[in-house]
């Protein structure tokens, strides 16, 4: 039954109010609603499913390169396979709407074993249909294909949902309806999500559902939050760095849980706790160029109501038991040190004594919660793209195997975090890396996954 745009601007409403549409629900409400990969076990050979991926990769020259994302694809394909599925992925790579599928797809096929054809343009934007090509090809294919269809975001209808506000869904509901009619009709109506790291709100992933008549999600992406999702959601440590300082608002949720008893805050995001924390103390912190309304439109800016947030989460913490490490000294621009950031002074990364600092406070954790706790960390220390600034990511990474070696189990988010991993450890210095950043921030933090909010809404 196709969907009405009166329909689709509900369920558009919803995906963008997130928590507000329904804050009693938490990940696992959203889990035990939503249906699984065996829920379609009885679909006959030759069902199209529309499998919307996790493509957002670039294979290395051999297969175990580059390719995480696309290897974690291959139980749920293989299951496809086995059952005569004609099976169309499609997702996004990157931001650059120009960016293609192409080696995407050669690797599916050198994983799967098979030729995985790649159609190149498959939208027609202007009237928003899908063109006969898909179609085509797909009547033509054996049972058991799978296809790939070219970089979804190079559409705009796949975007246009990022940045909106409930009040803008009404004049996006008719295109977003007539989209994700075309891709039930002239594709499949069947729908499965195996695209764990795709958080953001793409058309692909939290709109098309809208007009599926059956929807699951895939084996992948239910085995990271059955497993390893539900350790964190019991973290006794949590580690949050990078540049957003919207982790403010995941770290208020994750201490509301009630399990955390260490938060380590590094990086840009950390200096609003860091002014916090001077505050509460009555010792004063300077956040140089950070706290300059001049650098408002900077990602490195701390705004006033972040310092604010970051006291009461503090104070509510420390009343918990909570212990707070922050840095205590910066790197700034020239790659000197200081301990004191001067009015136009910029820090971007954190130095030699907070490292040290850093490294006592996980003595301390380990001798004090030690084997059997959980340990979950997200993002870097610093700019560490620049080697003039990676000392506090490249000193913390050991860190977390320092942690792994004494008990602890230790999870890493995706993103950032894992790309530090890899450039200076190993896979196996953790418990678990995630494939993704923001769903597990997402998942652990202050609003749900948009993928399961759509799925819950999907089923039947
Ligand atoms: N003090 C700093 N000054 C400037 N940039 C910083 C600083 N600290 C960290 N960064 C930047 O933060 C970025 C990562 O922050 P972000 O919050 O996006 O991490 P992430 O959450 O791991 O990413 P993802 O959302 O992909 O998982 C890095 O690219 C790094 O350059
Ligand atoms: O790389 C990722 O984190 C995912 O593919 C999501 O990408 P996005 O942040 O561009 O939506």
């Amino acid at each position: 039954m196709p969907v009405t745009p009166a329909e689709m601007q509900t369920w558009c409403e919803t995906i963008v109010e997130g928590r507000a549409a329904a804050p009693d629900l938490g990940l696992n409400d959203y889990l035990s609603a939503v249906p699984r990969l065996e829920s379609l076990a009885d679909l006959p050979s030759g069902t199209v499913v529309l499998v919307r991926g996790d493509v957002d990769a670039k294979p290395g020259a051999t297969v175990g390169e580059g390719d995480i994302r696309l290897r974690s694809m291959v139980d749920t394909l293989k299951y496809g396979q086995e059952r005569g599925w004609k099976q169309v992925i499609f997702g996004h790579i990157g931001r650059d709407p120009e960016k293609s599928l192409d080696k995407v797809a050669k690797r599916i096929g050198e994983l799967l074993g098979c030729e995985v054809p790649m159609i190149g343009d498959w939208l027609d934007e202007e009237t928003l249909t899908i063109k006969p090509e898909v179609k085509q090809t797909i009547d033509a294919a054996e049972a058991g294909a799978v296809i790939v269809l070219e970089n979804t975001r190079k559409y705009n209808i796949e975007r246009v949902m990022w940045k909106a506000k409930k009040d803008d869904v009404p004049a996006l509901a008719e295109n977003l309806a007539k989209f994700s009619n075309e891709c039930a009709e002239k594709i499949g109506s069947v729908y499965v999500h195996e695209a764990f790291s795709a958080g953001s709100l793409d058309a692909s992933s939290v709109v098309v559902p809208a007009a599926m008549e059956k929807v699951a999600l895939g084996k992948y992406a239910a085995g990271e939050f059955d497993g390893p999702m539900q350790k964190c959601l019991g973290a006794t440590l949590a580690v949050f760095s990078g540049i957003k300082i919207d982790k403010l608002d995941d770290m208020e949720a994750m201490i509301a849980r009630g399990s955390i008893k260490q938060i380590f805050a590094s990086g840009s995001l950390a200096m609003a706790i860091r002014k916090a924390i001077g505050e509460l103390d009555n010792a004063p912190v300077s956040l140089g160029a950070a706290e300059d309304p001049v650098n408002k439109g900077e990602p490195w800016y701390i705004p006033e109501d972040r310092v604010a947030q970051a006291k009461a989460i503090v104070a509510d913490g420390r009343e918990k038991g909570i212990t707070f490490t922050v840095p205590c000294d910066s790197i700034i621009g020239d790659g000197t040190s200081k301990d004191e950031l001067e009015p136009n002074d910029q820090q971007f990364d954190i130095g030699p004594k907070s490292i040290e600092k850093f490294h006592a406070a996980v003595g301390e954790f380990i001798e004090k919660h030690g084997s059997g706790a959980v340990a979950f960390h997200n993002g870097v220390f610093g700019m560490f793209e620049d080697p003039k600034f990676e000392g506090g990511t490249k000193a913390w990474i050991p860190e977390l195997k320092r942690m792994k070696e004494a008990g602890v189990e230790v999870y890493v988010g995706g993103g950032e975090g894992g790309k530090a991993l890899d450039k200076y450890g190993e896979p196996d210095w953790v418990t678990h890396t995630f494939t993704a950043g923001g769903t597990v921030l997402n998942a652990l933090g202050s609003e749900p996954v948009p993928y399961l909010v759509a799925l819950r809404l999907g089923a039947k």
